[in-house]
């Protein structure tokens, strides 16, 4: 039997849940919210799908399940500027998550941000392998990425590592296309804004989250061994440690099962740089 844990269904754990079970990902979806009209909510119309899928709300059993999704706490509003803003609230939810998975060996998606730090010190909190740990955020940075790639007429493949937040990292080299510096910061610079676009439209992002949030668990639970950009607990990658950052990972049944060192060019290593010494100040913080 295949189960999911979601922690957190609001607008993202909520439609992460509705369409794991669409997909048929599942056999068993537990959920918990600790606003409990809506945990109920959800549960009922999730029901009332009829798909055939047992929907749980017994937190000993989110113990039991082979993906635990970490999407509670808060989400910004146009008043907050960045997801690093979200820290010092977020924080005590960490530490409440850490509790819920005392005991639990499955795979761990942290999605709250600010993500690359929750993700490390949910890590920390756990005191398990690292491998097992996974940040999510840059799937779907890639995705928006090659969306402007695309306005641009550069067709190469998208890929943003780095930091979820203000640091992302894409990478123009692997274009194949020359993109000069100001274009580049120029795209950077509509990627930074862009989930606050959709933010201030409805609420908060979705449909994006929740669709790679899935295709990132179909490929943990298929074992599949694709390479994705998500964000992991470093031990000398890209040389960093202390923190959990986007970059190439390969990610199957177990986790991060390994993590490719891609040649940068000067101006992607500048940026790396940046976003490794901010994100390891973020986790320092989570430290103290
Ligand atoms: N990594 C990524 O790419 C993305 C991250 N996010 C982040 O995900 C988080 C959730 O976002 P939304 O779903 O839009 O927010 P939301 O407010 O719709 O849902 C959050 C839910 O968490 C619940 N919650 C709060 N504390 C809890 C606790 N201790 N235990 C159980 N449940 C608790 C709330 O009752 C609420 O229902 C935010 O931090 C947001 O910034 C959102 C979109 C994409
Ligand atoms: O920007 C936010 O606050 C939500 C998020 O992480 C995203 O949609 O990428």
């Amino acid at each position: 039997m295949t189960s999911l844990a979601i922690l957190g269904v609001g607008k993202v754990g909520g439609e992460t849940a509705f369409l794991s079970a669409v997909l048929g990902l599942a056999d068993e979806i537990v959920v918990y919210d600790v606003y409990e009209p809506l945990l109920q909510a959800q549960v009922l119309d999730l029901q009332h799908t009829g798909i055939d899928v047992t929907i749980s709300t017994d937190t000993a059993a989110m113990r039991e399940a082979d993906i635990f999704v970490f999407a509670a706490g808060t989400p910004r509003t146009p008043e907050i500027k960045t997801r690093a803003d979200l820290l010092e609230a977020n924080v005590p939810v960490v530490k409440r998550c850490s509790e819920f998975l005392r005991g639990f060996d499955g795979v761990v998606i942290t999605i709250t941000n600010p993500m690359d730090a929750n993700n490390y010190g949910l890590w920390k909190m756990m005191g398990v392998d690292r491998q097992r740990c996974i940040g999510f955020g840059g799937q779907l940075d890639s995705a928006r990425l090659a969306t402007y790639l695309n306005e641009a007429g550069v067709s190469g493949p998208a890929w943003v590592i780095g930091e979820h937040g203000e640091h992302q990292v894409p990478l123009f080299s692997r274009t194949g296309v020359n993109v000069g510096v100001e274009e580049r910061e120029a795209i950077l610079s509509r990627m930074r804004g862009a989930s606050m676009e959709v933010i201030r439209g409805k609420g908060g992002t979705v449909f994006g989250p929740a669709y790679h949030i899935t295709m990132l668990i179909r490929a943990i639970l298929e074992d599949r061994r694709e390479l994705l950009p998500c964000s992991c607990v470093l031990d000398g990658e890209y040389g960093f440690s202390g923190c959990s950052l986007g970059v190439p990972a390969r990610i199957g049944r177990e986790g991060v099962i390994g993590i490719e060192e891609w040649d940068l060019d000067p101006w992607e290593e500048a940026k790396m740089a940046e976003a490794g010494a901010f994100v390891q100040d973020l986790c320092r913080r989570l430290d103290g």
